[in-house]
């Protein structure tokens, strides 16, 4: 039975707007109030749905997972769920659980229709609950996508240096060779690995040692086109995917990046001047290289490099190029 609190509630409900409820109430006296403890599910995807519930008294919570902490959304007395289930005979696709003790008046579709039928404004609060509920779902997902470009932004970066970083490198890597060879471009892998770095740690302290890497991620930088792809690889290493950029191009640009970081010490905090040299090795790719591949032949050559006493480049597939260091 429905009782006084439960006409007033029912009278500010939005599905109720503009309907006189207590004339509506009496002339349907089948109307039968249902009660739910705190806990208690309502709805779930398991379980197909034939109600609209109005919430009358108590708190229901919409949770996407059974074990949810967070709830999508808290409905309070005036409120109705089951709404979108209930009009496309399918199960819900949220679990609505009793957050504490809770009264809820079902109306079942075939009453529904036959209440619309009777008052066109029932029909109309539907559309505009529907609405609301749709809005509500789009700001969801927006906001679901938003933290997703968040948290991909984040692991796309590296926090020490500002660069991006591998997984970004693996992620744009097979675009951007199926672009350079559809364009018909060459496309060339830089791997730029700062010398002796451990004695940087040893001598100067870890501290001192981040301050290296960002200062040579810096010069990578600058020293690049902005179109060229810097990253960080990992530890003391660092890539550059040059585009448009054939070997002997890419060889150049090395060359012109190793001086330039080995004529810019690093100024440390206590005015001492700390010089830093990279070893250098590239690779040009082929048609449908993969990364690891790409990458392997850089480091060859980048160990080529290290083993000719370090501070030069070395290119894979090619005669070293010897140049006065
Ligand atoms: N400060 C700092 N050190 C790092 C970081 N990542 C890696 N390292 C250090 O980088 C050093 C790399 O040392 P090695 O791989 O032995 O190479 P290396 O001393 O540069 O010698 P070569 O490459 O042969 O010239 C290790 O001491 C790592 O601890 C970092 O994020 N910060």
């Amino acid at each position: 039975m429905l009782e006084e609190d439960d006409l007033v509630i029912l009278g500010s409900a939005p599905l109720f707007e503009g309907v006189e409820v207590r004339g509506w109430a009496s002339r349907h006296t089948d109307l039968r109030v249902v009660t739910l403890q705190g806990g208690q599910a309502l709805l779930d995807p398991l379980h197909a749905n034939e109600h609209i519930y109005v919430l009358l008294s108590g708190e229901l919570e919409v949770l996407l997972r059974p074990t949810s902490e967070t709830p999508v959304a808290r409905l309070t007395p005036g409120s109705c769920t089951g709404d979108i289930s209930m009009i496309d005979d399918k199960p819900p696709t949220a679990y609505v659980v009793a957050a504490s003790d809770c009264r809820v008046l079902p109306l079942n579709r075939a009453k529904m229709w036959a209440l619309m039928a009777e008052d066109h404004r029932l029909a109309y609060n539907l559309l505009q609950v529907l609405a609301q509920r749709m809005r509500a779902n789009n700001e969801l997902i927006l906001q679901s996508l938003e933290l997703q470009e968040r948290y991909r932004a984040q692991a796309e970066t590296d926090a020490l240096t500002g660069l991006h970083s591998r997984a970004w490198l693996e992620d744009i890597f097979p675009r951007q060779v199926d672009l350079s060879s559809r364009i018909g471009q060459p496309l060339t892998l830089l791997m730029i690995d700062v010398d002796h770095f451990k004695r940087v740690n040893d001598l100067h302290g870890h501290p001192i040692g981040d301050l290296a890497l960002r200062h040579v991620a810096g010069l990578v930088r600058a020293n690049l086109r902005s179109a060229d792809l810097s990253a960080r690889y990992g530890g003391e290493e660092f890539t550059a995917l040059l585009v448009a950029t054939d070997l002997e191009q890419a060889i150049n640009t090395a060359e012109r990046l190793r001086e330039r970081i080995q004529e810019t010490p690093l100024h440390l905090p206590n005015g001492q001047l700390l010089p830093l040299t990279v070893s250098i090795g590239a690779a040009q790719a082929r048609a449908n290289a993969t990364l690891a591949e790409l990458l392997a032949a850089a480091d060859r050559a980048l160990y080529q490099a290290k083993q000719a006493g370090r501070n030069r480049v070395r290119a894979a597939g090619r005669t070293p190029v010897v140049l006065p260091q």
